[in-house]
């Protein structure tokens, strides 16, 4: 079975505005919520592609029962620890006309001892031989920077895969601990290494790097151009797929669920890669942070090649 965490869940808050211009005002033309945060995005695609999972994490006030009863309605399991402070708003303004996305990330609130120990004891009571646990996004403040590192570290000991999508300093001190799978994109990856990844070459060269740390696989993502995949035997990429794009939020998101689902059910690494392409390309076609449709997944994926580098 997946566990997906989700230490910083989100209410996502899409808002449509055409030509939208920042220092002038603005008109909405359409607003949408959705429950966001990585994990809880990683919960709704394995839904959509048929698998099972269950959420959970850190939910606080309104926002927190918003995202719970949007699980429970889409009959997701989820298992949360609930907090006095309420959980953040993450505000995506979409403009159709210029075809810009522009994230707005609340830091969300601060945890207290007593939260995080609750949460941690919650991770490991899932994190046993059947189960694959990922780890993905933004903490909460007051939480330290290792607090991946110490969770995937006490996960594998307990026996299950783990995999980490999330950026900066959690990522760099999260690698160390060696997570079966990464999955950061290609700026994430320039950022907390500070390099510039001009080529493919660049690219298989610091997952290289990665891997030295016990990492199986990393997984870049590039958007548009489509990923890259690199393990300690094999390295290839899969061109972006060109479709109407409505929103590319939650795309990142997509590409670890199908990751995940695939691994939990022990396809061949090479068969998941291809279930990721197609299932973030789909996901790019739907409005929000919605999934894709399972029916433009089974469409993309027969067109999914993959090329050996
Ligand atoms: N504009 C796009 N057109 C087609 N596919 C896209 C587009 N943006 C993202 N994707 C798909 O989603 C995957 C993840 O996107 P990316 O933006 O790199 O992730 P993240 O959300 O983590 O930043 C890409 O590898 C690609 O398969
Ligand atoms: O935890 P972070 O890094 O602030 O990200 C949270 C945001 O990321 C999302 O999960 C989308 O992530 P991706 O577009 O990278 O897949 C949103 O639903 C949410 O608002």
């Amino acid at each position: 079975m997946v566990i997906t965490v989700t230490l910083n869940p989100a209410l996502d808050k899409t808002i449509q505005i055409n030509n939208f211009t920042i220092d002038s005002v603005n008109r909405v033309n359409s607003v949408r919520l959705d429950a966001g945060g990585k994990g809880i995005n990683v919960s709704k695609v394995i839904k959509e592609l048929g698998g099972y999972s269950i959420a959970v994490g850190l939910i606080g006030g309104k926002n927190g029962q918003f995202i719970k009863k949007y699980l429970d309605n889409l009959g997701i399991e989820n298992d949360f620890i609930e907090l006095d402070s309420e959980t953040r708003t993450n505000i995506k303004i979409i403009d159709p006309v210029n075809q810009t996305n522009t994230d707005i990330n609340e830091s969300g609130p601060v945890i207290s001892e007593d939260s995080l120990k609750l949460i941690k004891d919650t991770i490991m009571k899932y994190a046993t031989e059947d189960n694959v646990i990922v780890f993905s996004g933004s903490v909460p403040k007051g939480v330290g920077k290792n607090i991946y590192k110490d969770l995937i570290l006490d996960s594998k000991k307990r026996g299950a895969k783990t995999i980490l999508d999330t950026e900066g300093e959690l990522f760099l001190e999260g690698i160390k601990s060696g997570p079966y799978l990464v999955k950061p994109n290609i700026h994430e990856l320039e950022k907390a290494f500070k390099i510039t990844l001009r080529d493919k070459k660049d690219i298989v060269n610091i997952s290289k790097e990665i891997i030295r740390y016990g990492v199986n696989y990393v997984v870049v993502s590039l958007g548009s151009k489509g990923s890259i995949f690199v393990s300690k035997d094999i390295a290839g990429y899969i061109d972006g797929i060109k479709v109407n794009v409505k929103s590319t939020v939650g795309a990142g998101d997509s590409m670890v669920a199908a990751l995940a689902l695939a691994l939990d059910r022990n396809d061949p690494f090479e068969e998941g890669m291809k279930l990721a392409a197609a299932t973030s390309t789909a996901s790019v076609m739907t409005e929000g942070s919605q999934t894709g449709r399972i029916e433009d997944v089974k469409k993309i994926l027969n067109k999914i090649r993959i090329n050996y580098i």
